[in-house]
């Protein structure tokens, strides 16, 4: 790896001879380690499964001893787990620290999701999670990897900062993951070296600096911010976090943890505040930085929000009335959701998050919330891939059929597959080891395959075996 000379001679005099000696040997010696992090909604880890290699700050997450081919698992398409380095994690740590009842979150820069899936594993139950991505494209990819993870709770917009600071909501949590110059990904990503510049070092800073600007502006008084990057350079971390305290007022709080994860405190000096930094060669993960902080003030929760009625989200039920009636039949608990309409799709929304949705599909560009049910057509109503990924699907509404290995990746790819003779005529229900992977219609001499076209495996690979982590 051909490091640039000015990130060398910088990060030296940063971290110091013995920490850079060890940065390079993690940068250019090492492998980066796998791992994943399992859904606890939709997987359960077993306690007594001693040859798992837990990741101290993730009750959920786990180092592999190798990297398998992830596509070629029916259960990653299926959202039991996601593939995430192990750093990235401590999210899960610091919302366990801070955050202990019901909030409402705010992921400002989220696709393509590792750190919004991170947070709804350590939220507590009753939490919603706005995720965020301005960039379009990226946005569908952050919609598609909610909707495998398949908590209800969540809406996934496609807006800049900006417009969350003119809307006027405000959220318990925020998390700023900025852009950054990507220093940590330079073991895994070529381009990441090529990129680098300090005049984009510099950019960046500035970049950062703007998105947290708007983002304070929605964070409630006594909130809760996580900033983090995936960068080394204290320009895009330590410079910030101090500026995010003298200029906006903010408070930054410890973390607690322990001496044998590795991780590196305040590079900076004359700053000896609480941040947390992962090094290659020091910690087992990718390079990152986090730091937590508070907005001083009186507390304020931004769950009233939640208790804010709309008109249009009261319309939108109205119309939905009738088709509402069949589709709530295909969750669990209806009692606990809203149907909304719009154009033909129905939607389930969490009753908790009404309010919180109701505000964001006036203010914001809306993609994805909470469970999408189907779409009417004539008749019938198509239920929705969503449906089939949610934690609240009740699989009991349709019939289903168990599908081999092969199959299941036949399927995945959006092949036609026969369906056993006996399988009642419609929608079916596809599963693996049990698990819902999508539908399928039965129209008796074949099943259309209704996975969507966007999300199906392109490789016509089939592996011989099972590849699965879990
Ligand atoms: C470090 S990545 C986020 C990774 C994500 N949090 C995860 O863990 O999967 C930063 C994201 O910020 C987005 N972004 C770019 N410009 C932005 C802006 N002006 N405001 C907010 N986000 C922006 C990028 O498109 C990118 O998806």
């Amino acid at each position: 790896m051909n490091l640039p000379e000015s990130f060398t001679s910088y990060t030296k005099a940063l971290i110091g001879d013995g920490l850079f000696g060890k940065l390079l040997h993690g940068l250019t010696d090492e492998e980066p380690p796998a791992s994943i992090r399992i859904n606890g909604m939709k997987h359960h880890i077993h306690d007594e499964d001693t040859s798992r290699q837990a990741i101290p700050w993730c009750e959920y997450g786990m180092y592999l001893d190798k990297r398998p081919a992830f596509t070629f698992d029916p259960l990653f398409h299926a959202g039991h787990y996601y593939v995430q380095e192990a750093s990235s994690m401590f999210l899960h740590h610091i919302l366990k620290s801070y955050i202990s009842s019901p909030v409402i979150m705010l992921d400002m820069c989220a696709a393509p999701g590792g750190k919004s899936t991170t947070a709804m594993g350590a939220l507590p139950e009753g939490s919603t999670l706005i995720a965020n991505e301005p960039v379009r494209q990226r946005s569908q990819i952050l919609a598609e990897n909610i909707q495998k993870w398949g908590n209800p709770g969540t809406i996934v917009t496609n807006n800049y900062p900006k417009d969350f600071a003119k809307s006027g909501m405000v959220f318990d949590v925020i998390l700023c993951d900025v852009p950054c110059s990507g220093e940590g990904m330079f073991r895994k990503d070529e381009d990441a070296v090529r990129e680098w510049s300090t005049q984009n070092v510099e950019n960046c800073r500035n970049l950062q600096r703007e998105i947290v600007a708007q983002a304070w502006k929605c964070l409630s008084e006594g909130g809760l911010l996580v900033y983090s990057t995936c960068t080394f350079n204290a320009k895009e971390n330590e410079e910030n976090v101090k500026w995010i305290s003298e200029e906006l007022g903010a408070e930054i709080l410890p973390v607690a943890i322990e001496e044998q994860w590795g991780i590196t405190g305040s590079l900076l000096k004359g700053f000896q505040k609480p941040v947390y930094r992962f090094l290659p060669g020091v910690t087992k993960g990718e390079g990152l930085f986090m730091a937590a902080l508070r907005k001083n003030g009186q507390k304020e929760t931004a769950t009233s929000i939640g208790k804010k009625k709309n008109k249009k989200e009261k319309k939108e039920r109205n119309n939905g009335i009738k088709s509402a009636q069949l589709a709530t039949s295909w969750l669990t608990a209806p009692d606990n959701f809203n149907i909304a309409q719009s154009g033909n799709t129905l939607t389930a929304i969490p009753k908790p998050m009404a309010g919180i949705y109701a505000t964001a599909s006036e203010k914001l560009k809306v993609i994805h919330a909470g469970v999408t049910l189907g779409t009417i057509k004539g008749k019938d109503i198509i239920p929705a891939q969503g449906l089939a990924l949610s934690t609240e699907f009740n699989t009991a509404a349709f019939p289903s059929v168990e599908l081999s290995y092969s199959d299941a990746l036949r399927y995945l790819r959006k092949e036609a597959l026969s369906l056993p003779e006996d399988t009642p005529q419609g929608f079916v229900v596809m599963t693996y080891h049990g698990t819902p992977l999508g539908f399928s219609k039965n129209i008796g001499n074949r099943a259309n395959n209704l996975y969507p076209q966007e999300w199906k495996i392109k490789s016509a690979r089939i592996p011989d075996n099972d590849v699965s982590p879990l």
